[in-house]
């Protein structure tokens, strides 16, 4: 009837709107409260009257468990690893971070450019995956795997509130991938644990190992379970349209279309300004909402990355920059 139909697409349009709010732009307008009060009323329609209850539906309807193990999927666009610098001894800056001066040098010289401009970003430690986007819709999710083929885990993704299952606004290419990570918030890790405490259950050793096991799960109803969150860092795939030509007006252009995208990512120039972002954001990292083990350094523009290419597997225009092992503390 034409008035729950008004009513479920009203419900949508507020529940997706608050997803936005909550996940993108960390500014929530309504209260946890109300937003699970909305889901239970579009919940209850759909389970009224079913056909509301589409595949791009808010209420993220939990799917069937996935038996005898994932599907594979195989990227059209291998997923990078990166190459990664550590601190050496020295006396000075460039002594200390010789591989990142030289990472910046190598640059300068092939591209012939002064000081260029690199995205920076806090390189967060969860589980890399792929999401693959037809006509704005959300159709499948992949795991990094061994960066060429991964597990078909889209069931639990789905389940993933910060992953938007259809963008917002409008503009986007026909097949758009986008990577990023699936991470566990410090704060839903505690509370996981207090849980399993007080149920005798199995804590988990780190907010990583609980990205990686609860989207690792074959009944996406526990994966439901689980409070996971997701960031989006890069692009794979796109057809039928095209991005801006810089990696951080990308990830700008990502946010409008739905994505979580971190807070901390930057643009700096040359390499003063990658030491000085190193140091920012080292200063803060035991207050950020989730872990990180590094920040990564992109040369911003697209043209620029395709002119230096790759080494093997890793590309020659960025770089992650690890901190120095942190003593685990025991949980
Ligand atoms: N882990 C992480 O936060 N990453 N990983 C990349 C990446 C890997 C390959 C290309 O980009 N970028 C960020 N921020």
């Amino acid at each position: 009837p034409a008035d729950i139909v008004a009513r479920s697409a009203a419900l949508r349009a507020q529940i997706e709107q608050a997803n936005y709010r909550y996940h993108v732009l960390d500014d929530a307008d309504i209260t946890d409260a109300e937003y699970d009060r909305r889901m239970r009323e579009l919940e209850a329609l759909e389970a009224e009257w079913p056909e509301l209850a589409t595949t791009d539906s808010p209420t993220r309807k939990v799917g069937a468990r996935a038996s005898g193990g994932f599907a594979e999927v195989r990227h059209a666009l291998p997923m990078l690893s990166l190459g990664n610098a550590f601190e050496q001894e020295g006396e000075n800056e460039r002594e200390r971070f010789r591989e990142i001066a030289d990472f910046e040098r190598r640059i300068e010289h092939t591209l012939e450019r002064r000081t260029p401009v690199f995205s920076v970003e806090p390189k967060l430690d969860g589980l890399a995956i792929s999401l693959r986007y037809e006509d704005g819709v959300f159709v499948q999710g992949a795991t990094r795997g061994d960066g060429e083929t991964g597990e078909d885990v889209t069931a639990n993704l789905r389940t993933v509130r910060a992953i938007p299952l259809k963008l917002r606004g409008s503009g986007w290419p026909a097949v758009l991938e986008v990577r990023g990570e699936v991470v566990m918030l410090r704060k839903d890790f505690e509370a996981f644990n207090d849980y399993a405490r007080k149920h005798d259950e199995k804590p988990l050793a780190n907010p990583r190992n609980g990205a990686a096991g609860s989207l690792r799960q074959l009944d996406p109803a526990i994966t439901a379970k689980r409070r996971l969150s997701f960031f989006a860092y890069a692009i794979g795939v796109v057809e039928g349209g095209e991005l801006p030509p810089t990696h951080s007006a990308t990830l700008q252009q990502l946010r409008e279309w739905g994505f979580p995208v971190s807070p901390e990512v930057d643009v700096a120039r040359g390499f003063d300004g990658l030491i000085a972002y190193f140091r920012r954001i080292g200063a803060k990292r035991d207050s950020l909402p989730y872990d990180i083990d590094g920040v990564v350094y992109k040369l911003d523009d697209y043209a620029g990355q395709r002119e230096m290419g790759f080494v093997s597997r890793a590309p020659r225009w960025a770089i992650a920059h690890k901190f120095p092992a942190q003593e685990q503390t025991t949980r």
